[in-house]
């Protein structure tokens, strides 16, 4: 093949690459309408049976084109979930008016490139607004930046895949009047960051958060014989290693983000869990009214009184009324020896009535009971399709 045919194939793929934008385009447009008739008729975002009759014909028609049955399911599903979470995230605009700023002051863990950093790009790019990005050093800073009316919104990480819950973060949400109005799971892809320029790369030191050594623990361990020093946060792990310029220096974050401190990845996928993913929170002064029609979740903090089976009394009462318990977390409580303060996140919102008859019970059979927020699920589950029917 000539080097033109190649030049002109290229430009009909570019030309063909717009039409499918312009289309995706008016896709979404029709999707914004039905989310205002969705609203008027009181109607839920998720349609399943739709979504499931959707992708059949797809991958039906797919096939007389000679599209593979799983290109077409993967494509679809991705659009889907894009449709769902704009029709979500307009419905929480029409819900909570109030909360529509003109610019978004975040704060959030470490500088450009930290995970908290990627996942607060992600979130408030759905969110009308500017972005006013505030890094700190600390959890307990981050929420004292929203409590001091210096950021609208802080952006947490409260658990991981590989090395679970993140106990600072849960031990601040018990002292702080903040709400949780928010949440997202962002994967978190480790690699091995050095210096773009180094040569001959001899590695003696490599520079993380703790969160991240105890993610990579497997890997390190393997690693042998190098010195692990704790920073901040990933940007200033990759910030230390970019000042040193050294073939013996390497930080541990996220390879997207390398890039923006002129260092390379050498190895990637270093957490001991595969399927690495960090659950994030957002909180902010004031709570926010979840529309009926957006799947919620609540998180709730309690303790109970001191006697046997007390948990298992609550956990009762949620099973009562029909309430799916997602997380149950215990922590200790500051000054009170061997007592455990419980987080509980339910599916579900607080203006449902099985949720306030449950709630209701709980307050008189527990010594503290709080509601930490409710918020809407942002993760879409993506619509299956039997094989029987995909291949039919
Ligand atoms: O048809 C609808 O009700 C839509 O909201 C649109 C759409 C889609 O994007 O195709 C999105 C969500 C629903 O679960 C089903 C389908």
């Amino acid at each position: 093949m000539s080097i033109d045919v190649l030049a002109s194939i290229r430009e009909q793929i570019t030309k063909t690459d717009s039409e499918l934008l312009a289309l995706i385009a008016q896709r979404q447009k029709l999707t914004a309408q039905v989310a205002e008739t969705k609203v008027k008729h009181q109607i839920s975002v998720r349609d399943k049976t739709r979504e499931e009759q959707l992708l059949v014909r797809l991958i039906k028609q797919g096939r007389e084109f000679g599209l593979d049955p799983h290109f077409i399911t993967n494509l679809f599903q991705v659009i889907i979930e894009d449709s769902v979470l704009q029709q979500q995230a307009m419905l929480h605009e029409w819900a909570n008016p109030d909360s529509r700023l003109p610019l978004n002051r975040v704060a959030f863990l470490g500088k450009k490139g930290s995970y908290s950093y990627l996942a607060t790009q992600k979130y408030f790019s759905r969110r009308p607004g500017e972005l006013v990005e505030i890094g700190c050093k600390s959890f307990a800073q981050i929420i004292e930046k929203v409590e001091t009316h210096e950021a609208d919104y802080a952006v947490l990480p409260i658990e991981n895949t590989s090395s679970g819950s993140i106990n600072e973060v849960y031990d601040q949400l018990q002292h702080t009047r903040l709400n949780i109005v928010g949440e997202l799971t962002h994967p978190i892809k480790h690699a091995l960051l050095v210096h773009d320029g180094a040569q001959n790369i001899d590695i003696k030191t490599i520079y993380a958060h703790p969160q991240v050594f105890a993610q990579c623990s497997h890997f390190l361990a393997e690693f042998g014989n190098v010195e692990v020093k704790t920073c901040d946060s990933t940007s200033d792990a990759m910030i230390k290693v970019s000042e040193l310029a050294s073939p013996h220096a390497a930080a541990i974050g996220s390879e997207e983000s390398g890039g923006f401190y002129a260092l390379k990845s050498i190895k990637s996928n270093l957490a001991n869990q595969k399927e690495n993913h960090s659950r994030f929170i957002v909180v902010a002064s004031q709570s926010i009214k979840v529309p009926l029609q957006v799947p919620a979740k609540t998180t709730v903090i309690m303790s109970t009184v001191q006697s046997p089976g007390a948990l298992c009394d609550v956990l009762l009462v949620l099973k009562e009324n029909n309430i799916n318990l997602t997380k149950l977390e215990s922590r200790p409580i500051n000054g009170n020896p061997w007592e455990e303060m419980f987080y509980v996140d339910v599916e579900g919102n607080t203006e449902d009535g099985p949720m306030q008859t449950a709630f209701d019970k709980l307050r008189g059979m527990t010594r503290y009971f709080k509601v930490l927020g409710c918020y809407p699920v942002e993760k879409v589950s993506p619509t299956r399709i039997a094989a029987s029917k995909a291949l039919s």
